[in-house]
């Protein structure tokens, strides 16, 4: 990686550069219908989105009252149905396409540390045109351990071998991952948190992806 490079900047996939709920709520009732359950709706789906697929499953079993005996079944019905259509509902958020493009013509080099298994992930980056803005794409699978643990963060900027500027993400989980790690975190507000902005730790807030560059312009040196 060139070492002229501006900075490194990682951002989170679902909630944060992807609503991408729509695909993973249908995906959710495809595979309900196969086993005879009800359908949930997309708020629902939305409250159990963050922690990586087989934890969603998990939350859906549990809101069905399904057994844990079919978990392991299920979690893969639920990889086969979401990994066939990972972006047929799925957009960027507003803004993000000229967002990421100004910060990769002011020379930052970005990637993507997401809890969605690698497969899904790539796919809707590459289905959405996205994936030619990221020099690096950590996925819930790719390590033994997803985020809070700062682990796939720092392999993320590790990878992408610029001085970390900021994590960028819209959880509870990506800012106890960025607080973890040490780095500088920009809350997207527009996103699936599920508690108040003031209740997580960050360096910025912002709610619209054409004041993210300023934003990023504002921060001092890493
Ligand atoms: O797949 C999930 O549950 C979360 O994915 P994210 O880390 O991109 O928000």
């Amino acid at each position: 990686m060139d070492v002229h490079m501006t900075g490194a900047i990682v951002f989170d996939l679902d909630g944060t550069l992807v609503d991408s709920a729509p695909d993973l709520h249908a995906a959710v009732n495809r595979m309900l219908a196969e086993h005879g359950a009800l359908p949930l709706s997309l708020e629902t789906i939305i409250g159990f989105i963050g922690n990586g697929i087989p934890t969603l499953v998990r939350r859906v079993m549990t809101a069905r009252g399904l057994p844990s005996s079919q978990e392991a079944q299920m979690i893969q019905r639920m990889l086969a149905h979401y990994n066939a259509q990972p972006a047929d509902l799925s957009r960027p958020y507003d803004g993000v396409v000229n967002a990421l493009t100004t910060l990769k013509q002011a020379e930052y080099a970005l990637g993507v540390c997401t809890n969605k298994t690698l497969t899904p992930a790539i796919r809707i980056l590459d289905a959405l045109d996205l994936s030619r803005f990221f020099d690096v794409v950590i996925g819930g699978d790719s390590l033994p351990v997803t985020k809070p643990d700062p682990a796939p963060l720092l392999a993320a900027f590790a990878e992408l071998g610029a001085d970390p500027a900021l994590y960028v993400g819209d959880s509870e989980v990506d800012a106890e991952t960025a607080r973890r790690a040490g780095i500088r975190f920009g809350l997207f507000a527009g996103g699936y948190r599920k508690t108040p902005v003031e209740a997580l730790p960050s360096t910025f807030v912002f709610d619209d992806f054409a004041s993210l560059p300023a934003q990023v312009d504002a921060l001092s040196p890493a």
